[in-house]
């Protein structure tokens, strides 16, 4: 069973596990995310926002922290493989800083998109 392919499998999934919750024990960036995404699943059961909208802000909440994870994971190659100053390294994680961002301005345009409606339903109907 150990090294069946099943049995590969559930020790993959359960790195993956173990990695999501080092993201969040350690990675302040993944931390904040990690509030505004509880803050935001309450916003949306307050407002009981509709299952498409949901289904939005799900896909808007994994697009960030997925981002934000690899971000982490980038940086932390880049400090292992070269711990010094270099143009190169500071070119890599910007960039992989910049990836965030699109999915963050993703992220605050569905939320836009879903809760400006209900925050002010007068210039939407
Ligand atoms: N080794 C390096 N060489 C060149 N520039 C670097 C290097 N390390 C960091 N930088 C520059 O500083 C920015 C911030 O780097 P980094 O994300 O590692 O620091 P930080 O914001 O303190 O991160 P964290 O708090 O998550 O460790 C990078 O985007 C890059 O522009």
């Amino acid at each position: 069973m150990k090294d069946s392919y099943l049995g590969k499998r559930i020790r993959g999934g359960g790195y993956a596990i173990k990695g999501a919750w080092i993201l969040l024990k350690t990675e302040p960036s993944i931390q904040v995310q990690a509030v505004i995404s509880i803050a935001v699943c309450i916003a949306g059961f307050y407002f009981d926002i509709t299952k498409t909208e949901w289904i939005f802000q799900v896909l808007a909440i994994g697009l960030v922290l997925s981002t934000e994870g690899l971000n982490s994971s980038i940086e932390g190659i880049a400090d292992f493989v070269h711990p010094d100053f270099h143009s190169k390294i500071g070119y890599i994680k910007d960039v992989a800083a910049g990836a965030v961002l699109f999915a963050a301005i993703t992220a605050v345009i569905i939320a836009c998109f879903i809760y400006l409606p209900y925050l002010f339903p007068a210039f939407f109907s």
